[in-house]
């Protein structure tokens, strides 16, 4: 399904935090959101999945306005793993990622075979299958984070938001997770803050800053020298990698800061 946002903008209390904001993502896409801190990503993302309503401008999945779908609807078209994604109730992990399947289910209806096949092939997936048993609330921060991206998985959304599913995973379930979500069915719209990972994950990348859209494309024509500078206020080389040609950052400390 194809997202886009339609100069979405979202204001609290007299202060913009998202103006004017257009993206597009075709069908089956990854669109990574990157940005400084406090530049509006997660606001951005909330628009997406509901859990705020643009002040402005519209989202629409395949040209459908996102707000005329009931909440079961989107919830069926939409699923989110965000740093708001917590788990009160020490639910085993088998049962969390179960959860994923709330919004296809009517009542208390059981899950299929089919369903069950989906919930053990995608725990399998992000490498979770020891955990099953385990409670939710007695696992490291990088554990969970893999349950929560598995629960938004077994959802089998259209569209998939993800903010910072990165945080907290060692290097090899970084590359893991990221190498899942090429192909993986799909659109996804994530925020990373590692760009050297955006650019290795994400068909196009869309710069915030303060709030706007500064600069989107490939991650070759976003991730420029001139950008990191402006936008980030950091110094920073931008090289091909040596096997896959993408672009990667290299940063330096500064000295005597
Ligand atoms: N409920 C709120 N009340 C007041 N200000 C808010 C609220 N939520 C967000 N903000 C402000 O809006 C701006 C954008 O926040 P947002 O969380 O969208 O940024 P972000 O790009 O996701 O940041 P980060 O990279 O640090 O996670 C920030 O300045 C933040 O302090």
């Amino acid at each position: 399904m194809e997202l886009t946002l339609d100069r979405v903008t979202f204001s609290l209390d007299g202060k913009t935090l998202v103006r004017d904001l257009s993206l597009q993502a075709r069908s089956g896409q990854v669109i990574g959101l990157v940005g400084p801190n406090g530049s509006g990503k997660s606001t951005a993302l909330r628009c997406v999945y509901r859990a705020l309503k643009p002040t402005c401008g519209t989202v629409l999945v395949d040209r459908l306005d996102l707000a005329s779908l009931t909440l079961r609807e989107s919830a069926r078209a939409v699923a989110a793993m965000t740093q708001d994604s917590t788990v009160e109730l020490d639910f085993t992990v088998e049962e969390v990622v179960a959860l994923g399947r709330a919004p296809h289910l009517r009542g208390n209806q059981n899950l299929s075979a089919r369903e069950r096949d989906l919930v053990t092939g995608t725990m399998a997936r992000l490498d979770i299958c020891h955990l099953a048993r385990r409670g939710i609330l007695t696992l490291s921060g990088g554990e969970r984070q893999r349950v929560l991206v598995a629960r938004a998985l077994v959802q089998e959304p259209k569209i998939l938001v993800l903010d910072e599913p990165t945080n907290h995973l060692d290097v090899r379930h970084q590359i893991e997770l990221l190498s899942l979500l090429r192909g993986l069915g799909p659109t996804v719209l994530v925020v990373l803050h590692d760009l050297n990972l955006a650019a290795a994950a994400c068909d196009r990348l869309a710069v915030l800053s303060h709030g706007r859209l500064v600069a989107s494309g490939t991650p070759e024509e976003a991730l420029t020298a001139e950008l990191l500078r402006e936008v980030f206020g950091v110094r920073a080389d931008v090289v091909r990698h040596p096997r896959t040609g993408d672009p990667q950052l290299l940063y330096a400390l500064i000295p005597h800061l």
